[in-house]
């Protein structure tokens, strides 16, 4: 993989320079609820405009369904991303339309754009070939050199993150390679005992990488809206708690070849519940009503690890020298449901390793969302090993499989 250096080193001054960032950040309403990853490839872009490069930064944000969207505009990034910048970024109303040209047409050497959301053009995300090699050819029209800097998507096979490289000479960005040389770390032999912790929402996407971890992981702890289809496999009952229906069987087959190997699987025994999901807008107390996993309603959605189950988790990372931690262990984003994945953040950093004054555990915390979680729970970043801003990415990472976006950028 070509580096940001070398590209640097070879000129990029005066050339327009498109950068695929990972800018899908937390929104309420236009509001950025936290930034990471807008902070992340600042460094990358700083270095190209500081190299007299006109930089053309672009970035999905949500999953708007192939059309323009306001709930799901950039608009607000570009405004962040300037401030962090300390220079005005000028915002393209489209992708690759009229706006596009105008605006990348106006930039000056050093300067930066943003463009308006990949995903509101069918193009992007398409699984044809031929239509996402017709909207890379588009977004190849604005710009001479790619850089690939989006971790958070590299597992996407989408035009901007596998199609574009293709098309232009390309380099990883700064933020990329800090995060494969420290993924690489958990794929190599890991200090033991290795504990995973998963969570979050993002199920089928994320029940896959189990398969890899049973062969990897001494201890895998599940919680967030994964648990439930956990809970169903073991028999029991979970409301209208989030639930993949689909893969009951290979849960069931997950459950009985950790016992066979002795990797231990660590489930909730209690969870917090409620009849609906709460407003994040408005978030008002909602009574939480804390139940045993064998006692769930059938009228309520589990929204949160219980208290017992807090206590047992943090037991199984006490002495765990390895940690990886994706996906929040419950709806963080509201008060009531937020202290199953305080009591995994607060466990990562006490967990110096026995005997006292033993080495620290290796502790990375993976995935926008858990990323987020922990700095807006009011944890100092630095008290992690490492925070990633890939949470599908960085899963994918460790299971081995090749990542498009990463694959592109090796030829
Ligand atoms: N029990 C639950 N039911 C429904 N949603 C939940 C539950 N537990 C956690 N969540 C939600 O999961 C979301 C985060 O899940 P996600 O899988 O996207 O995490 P991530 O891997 O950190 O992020 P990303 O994959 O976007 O990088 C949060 O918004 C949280 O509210
Ligand atoms: O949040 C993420 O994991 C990345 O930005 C990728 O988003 P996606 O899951 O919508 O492709």
């Amino acid at each position: 993989m070509k580096t940001i250096d070398e590209l640097v080193d070879e000129g990029v001054g005066g050339k327009r320079v498109f950068v695929r960032a990972d800018l899908n950040v937390p929104l309420s309403g236009t509001t950025i609820t936290d930034d990471g990853r807008i902070r992340a490839v600042v460094p990358t872009i700083a270095k190209l405009a500081e190299a007299g490069a006109k930089v053309i930064v672009a970035s999905h944000l949500g999953r708007p369904k192939g059309a323009p969207d306001p709930q799901f505009s950039l608009a607000p990034i570009a405004a962040r991303l300037g401030e962090l910048l300390g220079t005005q970024v000028a915002f393209a109303t489209d992708t690759v339309g009229e706006s596009a040209r105008a605006t990348v047409d106006s930039l000056t050497d050093g300067s930066v754009a943003l463009l308006e959301n990949l995903r509101f053009n069918p193009g992007e995300t398409s699984k044809d070939d031929a239509e996402r090699g017709a909207f890379a050819d588009q977004l190849a029209a604005l710009a001479e050199l790619y850089v690939g800097d989006g971790f958070g998507a590299v597992h996407r096979k989408h035009a901007s993150v596998y199609d574009l490289p293709a098309r232009l000479p390309h380099a990883a960005g700064l933020l990329i390679a800090t995060e494969v040389a420290v993924l690489r770390k958990l794929t190599d032999e890991v200090s033991r005992p290795y504990a995973v912790v998963l969570g979050g929402a993002k199920v089928s996407d994320k029940l896959g990488v189990i398969d890899h971890l049973l062969e990897r992981a001494d201890r895998i702890l599940i919680g967030g809206g994964m648990v439930y289809t956990f809970l169903k496999a073991q028999g029991h009952e979970v409301g209208n708690s989030l639930l993949q229906e689909d893969q009951i069987p290979a849960v069931t087959e997950y459950l009985e070849r950790a016992k066979a190997k002795g990797v231990e699987f660590v489930l909730p025994v209690d969870v917090v519940a409620a009849p609906s999901f709460p407003d994040l807008k408005n978030p008002v107390d909602t009574n939480p009503l804390v139940v045993g996993v064998d006692a769930i309603p059938a009228d309520v959605l589990g929204l949160d690890i219980g208290p017992e189950s807090r206590k047992l988790f943090a037991s199984k990372l006490a002495d765990a020298a390895t940690v990886f931690w994706n996906g929040p262990m419950g709806v963080f984003e509201h008060p009531d449901y937020a202290e199953g994945t305080r009591a995994i953040a607060q466990a990562l950093i006490d967990s110096p390793l026995p005997p006292a004054g033993g080495p620290p555990a290796f502790t990375v915390v993976g995935g926008g969302d858990s990323a987020a979680a922990v700095r807006i729970l009011g944890f100092d970043e630095n008290a992690f090993g490492h925070i990633s801003t890939g949470g599908g990415a960085s899963l994918e990472y460790l299971e081995g499989k090749t990542l498009p976006g990463l694959a592109a950028l090796e030829d």
